[in-house]
């Protein structure tokens, strides 16, 4: 008996001890489960901002994008928040009035502001730009294509944001640019899965980018890159002076000069325009652009006539494009080394503006060109009838512009009808829009490392979930353990002194 009193007076303090720790493991796991909730509540994402100007030959876009703060790193994180088109034409049309170029991007740019919190303007860069127009006005002018960049930088210089710079990229940077957005909005580089090609076809001039491994020949037309610890070699070429808007002058040049008699009106029969059109035009709108040698004197007119016949519009199309004097193992056109197509080809800008209009971006080959021909021969008030909303300028030239589109892909490219299928015509990619902008933006930020970022071997949520059972886990084991103890310490059998 005395045994037993003093075992209990020397253990009176292991119950009070076993449930004071059971309520510490309780209060831990409590405070743990509302860690992790309260670590896990949507908190209010921070992001940040950047802002691309896409100073094109038609027209000037500009594009804010957004990422989450501190996932800087992470790839796919980077989208598109808005975009503003500027109002009227490219900076490039500013050449006799420069002064005016930077102010024309002022709406844009306020509804930039009004989209970014104002907190970060002072952070968020802005970079623009400038594609085929510029190009071609540096050529024709180089002191004015100065001036309309000049007030270009001195109107951006004057926003709350950090102005980087405005420059004219190269058609090789304008390429690769465009393959990079393609790849990173469709998550290839952090997956490091097969990449596709990027098909750009401007107003000014027209890129082909795709991964190849050929750069035996024009190294020049190779640019190699090394993203999240994955070398690529891409193949990439700019044809100044074929985007849709220059190819059509061409067009006409080619078939003005065969009609050029020098007797009386000029009036031009046109098998890309439909029948029963008919306009008055200036030979200065064809001829004011260095993608053609001089042409007559510019102050006459030409009544332009459509006749609408798809067929010839093909034959005629073809002839812009030269197939001869390919001195490398295999030429897109013009004698320009190409190496095999292959995989799948992402194609936007008026590649899809054109096709989606047209109907064609799900058609075969051989479907897209009947229903071409067919369509050319529409009479042009029945098209302006059904079309009342299309804007005149597209509406009237979509006939060329298909017709342009399939004899590019097919005798340009050499696309054949199977490889067709390997196209997609589109804008978007997620809320993104295709284009050149966001590759530039995210090369020019650093936001695609060259090695793969070291990843946690678990999700942040897979790893609060496993934190949380496994401490459930603990938990459980313990109250186990007191129950066991317990249940075993009043069973001890009781020792008669
Ligand atoms: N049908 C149609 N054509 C469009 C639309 N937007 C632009 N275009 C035309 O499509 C062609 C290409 O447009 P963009 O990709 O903006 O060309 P750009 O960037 O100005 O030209 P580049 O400097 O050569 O890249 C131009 O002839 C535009 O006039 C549209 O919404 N619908
Ligand atoms: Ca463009």
């Amino acid at each position: 008996m005395a045994g037993q009193r003093e075992m209990r007076e020397k253990n009176t303090w292991h119950r009070p001890l076993i449930i004071c720790i059971a309520v510490f493991f309780v209060m831990a796991i409590v405070g743990l489960l509302i860690t992790g909730v309260v670590q896990n509540k949507a908190i209010k994402q921070k992001y940040k901002y950047g802002i691309v100007l896409d100073a094109g030959s038609s027209h000037t876009s500009v594009y804010v994008y957004q990422w989450p703060a501190e996932k800087e790193n992470n790839t796919g994180m980077v989208t598109q928040k808005h975009v503003c088109n500027v109002k009227g034409k490219g900076i490039s049309s500013y050449a006799k009035n420069a002064e005016k170029a930077g102010p024309s991007l002022k709406e844009c740019m306020q509804e930039a502001e009004r989209s970014i919190p104002t907190q970060r303007h002072q952070e968020t860069p802005v970079y623009l730009g400038a594609t085929a127009g510029m190009r071609l006005l540096r050529k024709e002018d180089d002191s004015a294509s100065d001036r309309v960049l000049d007030s270009v930088v001195r109107f951006l210089q004057g926003t709350p944001f950090t102005f980087q710079g405005a420059r004219i990229i190269t058609g090789q940077e304008e390429g690769a640019y465009g393959w990079i957005t393609v790849n990173y909005l469709s998550d290839n580089f952090r997956k490091a899965q097969r990449t596709m090609g990027a098909l750009d076809l401007g107003g000014a001039s027209t890129q082909i980018t795709f991964e190849s491994g050929d750069h035996s020949q024009s190294p020049d037309d190779f640019i190699h890159f090394r993203l999240y610890g994955k070398e690529y070699s891409v193949y990439t070429h700019s044809f100044l002076c074929y985007g849709k808007d220059q190819a059509l002058r061409v067009l006409l040049d080619q078939q003005l000069r065969a009609n050029l008699t020098g007797t009386g009106s000029l009036i031009l029969q046109d098998p890309c325009f439909h029948p029963g059109y008919k306009k008055v035009k200036l030979l200065a709108d064809v001829y004011n652009t260095p993608c053609i040698r001089t042409g007559p004197s510019s102050n006459v007119n030409f009544t332009h006539v459509g006749t609408g016949n798809g067929k010839l519009c093909q034959e005629k199309v073809r002839r812009i494009f030269n197939s001869s004097g390919c001195s490398s193992r295999s030429c897109s056109f013009n004698g320009v080394f190409q190496p095999p197509l292959h995989g799948q080809f992402e194609a936007f800008s008026a590649f899809f503006f054109v096709m989606k209009f047209l109907n064609l971006t799900s058609e075969s080959l051989e479907d897209s060109k009947k229903k071409l021909v067919s369509y050319c021969s529409t009479p042009w008030d029945e098209l302006q009838k059904n079309n009342h909303n299309v804007k005149e300028k597209y509406l009237q030239e979509y006939c060329f512009s298909g017709t342009y589109i399939v004899t590019l892909l097919e005798e340009g490219y050499s696309f054949t009808s199977g490889s067709w299928k390997d196209i997609r015509f589109i804008k978007k990619i997620g809320d993104s829009d295709v284009g050149w902008t966001l590759g530039y933006m995210l090369n020019l930020t650093n936001m695609i490392p060259a090695e793969a970022p070291d990843s946690p071997p678990l999700p942040h949520g897979g790893y609060v979930t496993l934190m949380v059972l496994l401490a459930l886990l603990v938990c459980s084991l313990v109250v186990c353990g007191c129950c066991v103890f317990r249940r075993s310490s009043s069973a001890a059998p009781k020792q008669i002194v």
